[in-house]
C-alpha cells in the first residue's frame, strides 16, 4: 500500500498498477443535507453572559450560587442525606442528591421554574409541537403507554409494531425462520448497521442485558471505517450464512450506515448468499432505505416514526427488535420506561426523581454547563451508560440558540467509563486537579445472582471490594469539594434499565426546557454531514482535472495551486492536498512527485487515463 511518504517521492517508479479505468465512479451524493436557518441576533456579548441576561428575565431568573463549601459535618450530612433521598420501591431504585450543595434558597428559587417545565412536558405528552425547528411531536413517553397517544391511529401504531416484533423474534428464535443457506438451520448472529441513536442504545442494552449465551450474538457496523468493516464481517466468518442483518436508520439516508449495508450486502455476494432474505430494515416508512428493503424484498421492515428521535429511540423497534433477539424481556423493559415515566410525571420536585436530577445538574453546572458530567456505574454490564447517555444529554442540550433566537451556546458535557476501573486512570484529577466536573455515581446493589457469592477474604467478597470502591471516592470527592449523584439501582434488569433511560430521558427534556432549548433537533450535527458532502464533492472535481490532465500526450503533471485553480477552488488548495495524500495512501491511481514537506513542489497526475470520463 502507498503511503503519504511515498506520496512525495521524487521516483515515477511509485507509479500505481491499478488503471485509471477503476477509478471510483460515486464516492456519496453531495446533495446538501437539511440544515435549518434561524433568526440570530447580534453576537454582543459571550455566551454565558447572554444566557445570564436572559435568565436576569424575572420570568427565567437564575438564582445566584451562594459562595460557602458543602456540608461537612456528619450529622449534618446524614440528615441531608434522609431528607433528600428518593426511593422508588416497585423499581428499586433510589436517587441521592445530598453530595450536591444546593442550598432550600436555590430550590425554592427553582420551583416556579420547574412548575413551567411541568407544563411544557405535559404539553408534549399531549402531542404539542415540542419540536418546533423540525415542526415534529416527541412522543418517545408514547412508546412505553400507547394510551398517552393524542390519536387512535399512532395507539394502533405502536401496539401492532410491537406485536410484530415479538413475533418476529419468537420466529426468528426458534428456527420457524430460517436463513436459507447455513447448515446450523437458523440465525445465530445479528449484524446492526446503524449509528448514533440508531446504535448506541441497541449497544449499551447488549452489553447490560444478553445473556451469556444468547439465542442469537450481536455485533455492530457503527462507522464507515473500512478496516473495522472488514473486521466485524470476518469475525463471522461462516456464520455470515446464519447472520441476520439489521439495518437502522431513522432517516434512511444516512451515510455512514449506507456504506456499511453495502459492505456487507457485498460481503454476501461474495459468499454466494442472497442478502435480501437475511436482511431487516428499520426505518421510517418511504425513507430510501425503506424503499429499497421493499424493491429488493428483504426479509423484514420495521417502522420508527416520525415522533421518535434516534436518541430517544431505544424503546422503539430499534432497541427493542435486537434486545428481543438476544432473549432480553422487552416487555420488562417497557414496564420499567412506564414506571419511571409515571414517576417523573410528579408536579411534586422533591418526589420526581428526573426533575431532582435536572436541578442538580442547574445547580453544578450554573445552568450553563460550566462543570462536565462524570458518569461512573460501578458495573461492568453498565460500561456503555455513560456513551449512551453522552448522545442523549450532548446532542439534546449542546445548541446554540435558545428557542428565542438568542446565542446562547448552551450544553453539558458527558464522559466517563466505569468504575472502579476509572480510578485507576483518571480520578486521580477528578480528586485533586482541575475542579470543573461534577460525578454521577451508578451503583447497583446486587453484586451476582444469589447463590453465587463467597468469600475472597473473611467477611469480605469481590463485590464488597466494589461497594468500597464506589463509597470510598464518593467519599474522597466530596471532602475535596467536588460534588456528586448517585443512583442505585437494586440488579441490573431489564426494569431497571427501561427505568435509567427513562429517568435520563426525562430529565434531559426538562433541562432543556429550564434553559429554554429546543432538545430535539440537532442542527450542528447537519453542518458537519453537509461539509463532508462537500469534501467527497471536491475529490471528484480533482479526480476529473487530474484525468483530463493525465489523459493529454505528454501526460501533463499538475501543481497543486494547478489542481486548485482547474477545480475553481484556489480557497480548498489545503484540502486539495489532503485529497490526494489520501488517495496516494491507498492505491487509488495517484502519482505524486515531488518533497513532502513542501506541498509546493509536488506534482500530480494518475497513473493511466480514463478516457470515458472526459465526456
Ligand atoms: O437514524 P439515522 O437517521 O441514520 O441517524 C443516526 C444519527 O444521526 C444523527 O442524526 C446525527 O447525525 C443522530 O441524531 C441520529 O441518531
Amino acid at each position: 500500500m502507498a503511503s503519504l511518504s511515498s506520496l512525495c517521492s521524487s521516483s515515477p517508479s511509485l507509479k500505481p498498477t491499478k488503471p485509471a479505468a477503476s477509478l471510483p465512479k460515486t464516492i456519496l451524493n453531495p446533495t446538501s443535507l437539511p440544515f435549518p436557518t434561524r433568526s440570530t441576533k447580534p453576537l454582543a456579548v459571550a455566551a454565558q453572559s447572554v444566557a445570564r441576561e436572559i435568565a436576569a428575565d424575572s420570568s427565567k431568573s437564575v438564582p445566584a450560587k451562594p459562595k460557602k463549601g458543602l456540608e461537612k459535618d456528619p450529622q449534618a450530612l446524614w440528615r441531608r442525606y434522609v431528607d433528600w433521598l428518593y426511593q422508588h420501591k416497585e423499581l428499586g431504585l433510589y436517587l441521592d442528591v445530598s453530595r450536591i450543595g444546593f442550598t432550600d434558597e436555590f430550590f425554592r428559587e427553582m420551583e416556579p421554574r420547574f412548575q413551567q417545565s411541568f407544563d411544557a412536558m405535559e404539553d408534549l405528552e399531549k402531542g404539542a409541537i415540542a419540536n418546533p425547528d423540525e415542526g415534529r411531536m416527541v412522543g418517545h413517553y408514547w412508546l412505553r403507554n400507547s394510551e398517552l397517544t393524542p390519536t387512535p391511529f399512532l395507539k394502533t401504531q405502536i401496539e401492532s409494531t410491537l406485536d410484530r416484533i415479538c413475533s418476529f423474534a419468537d420466529e426468528i428464535v426458534s428456527g420457524k425462520i430460517k436463513p436459507p443457506a447455513s447448515e446450523a438451520g437458523r440465525f445465530t448472529q445479528i449484524m446492526a448497521v446503524g449509528i448514533g441513536g440508531s446504535a448506541l442504545g441497541p449497544q449499551f442494552v447488549a452489553e447490560a442485558l444478553a445473556p451469556d449465551n444468547p439465542p442469537l450474538k450481536i455485533r455492530f457496523i457503527d462507522n464507515t471505517d473500512p478496516a473495522g468493516i472488514d473486521h466485524q464481517i470476518a469475525q463471522l466468518g461462516s456464520e455470515l450464512a446464519s447472520t441476520l442483518v439489521i439495518v437502522t436508520s431513522k432517516s434512511g439516508g444516512t451515510p455512514e450506515t449506507r456504506n456499511g449495508l453495502l459492505e456487507v450486502q457485498k460481503a454476501f455476494r461474495e459468499a454466494g448468499l442472497d442478502f435480501a432474505k437475511q436482511g431487516v430494515a428499520i426505518t421510517q416508512e418511504n425513507s430510501l432505505l425503506d424503499n429499497t428493503a421493499r424493491i429488493e424484498g428483504w426479509l423484514a421492515r420495521f417502522p420508527m416514526f416520525d415522533w421518535v428521535g434516534g436518541r430517544t429511540s431505544e424503546m422503539s423497534a430499534v432497541g427493542l427488535l435486537p434486545a428481543a433477539l438476544q432473549g432480553i424481556d422487552i416487555r420488562e423493559m417497557l414496564t420499567g420506561g412506564a414506571l419511571m415515566d409515571e414517576a417523573t410525571r410528579s408536579r411534586d420536585l422533591r418526589n420526581n426523581p428526573a426533575a431532582l436530577l435536572a436541578l442538580c445538574w442547574y445547580w453544578a453546572s450554573d445552568g450553563v454547563g460550566s462543570k462536565d458530567m462524570v458518569v461512573l456505574p460501578y458495573k461492568d454490564s453498565l460500561l456503555l451508560f455513560s456513551r449512551y447517555l453522552q448522545q442523549l444529554v450532548m446532542e439534546s442540550i449542546g445548541k446554540e440558540f435558545d428557542l428565542d433566537g438568542n446565542r446562547v451556546n448552551q450544553g453539558l458535557t458527558v464522559y466517563g467509563n466505569k468504575g472502579s476501573t476509572d480510578q485507576h486512570a483518571y480520578i486521580q484529577q477528578l480528586r485533586d486537579g482541575v475542579h470543573n466536573f461534577f460525578v454521577t455515581f451508578i451503583e447497583v446493589l446486587r453484586d451476582r445472582p444469589p447463590g453465587h457469592d463467597w468469600e475472597l477474604e473473611p467477611g469480605v467478597t469481590c463485590g464488597d471490594y466494589l461497594f468500597g470502591m464506589l463509597q470510598g471516592t464518593r467519599s474522597a470527592l466530596y471532602a475535596n469539594d467536588r460534588e456528586s449523584v448517585s443512583v442505585t439501582v437494586e440488579e441490573v434488569t431489564p426494569r431497571s434499565v427501561g427505568a435509567l433511560i427513562a429517568l435520563y430521558e426525562r430529565a434531559v427534556g426538562l433541562y432543556a426546557s429550564l434553559v429554554n432549548i429546543n432538545a430535539y433537533h440537532q442542527p450542528g450535527v447537519e453542518a458537519g454531514k453537509k461539509a463532508a458532502g462537500e469534501v467527497l464533492a471536491l475529490q471528484k472535481r480533482v479526480l476529473a482535472v487530474l484525468n483530463e490532465a493525465s489523459c493529454k500526450d505528454p501526460v501533463e503533471p499538475l501543481t497543486l495551486e494547478e489542481v486548485a485553480d482547474r477545480c475553481h477552488a484556489p480557497e480548498d488548495i489545503e484540502m486539495i492536498y489532503k485529497i490526494i495524500a489520501h488517495m496516494a495512501a491507498n492505491d487509488r491511481a495517484v502519482v505524486a512527485e515531488g518533497h513532502c514537506g513542501s506541498p509546493h513542489s509536488i506534482k500530480v497526475y494518475l497513473g493511466e487515463c480514463n478516457v470515458d470520463a472526459l465526456y
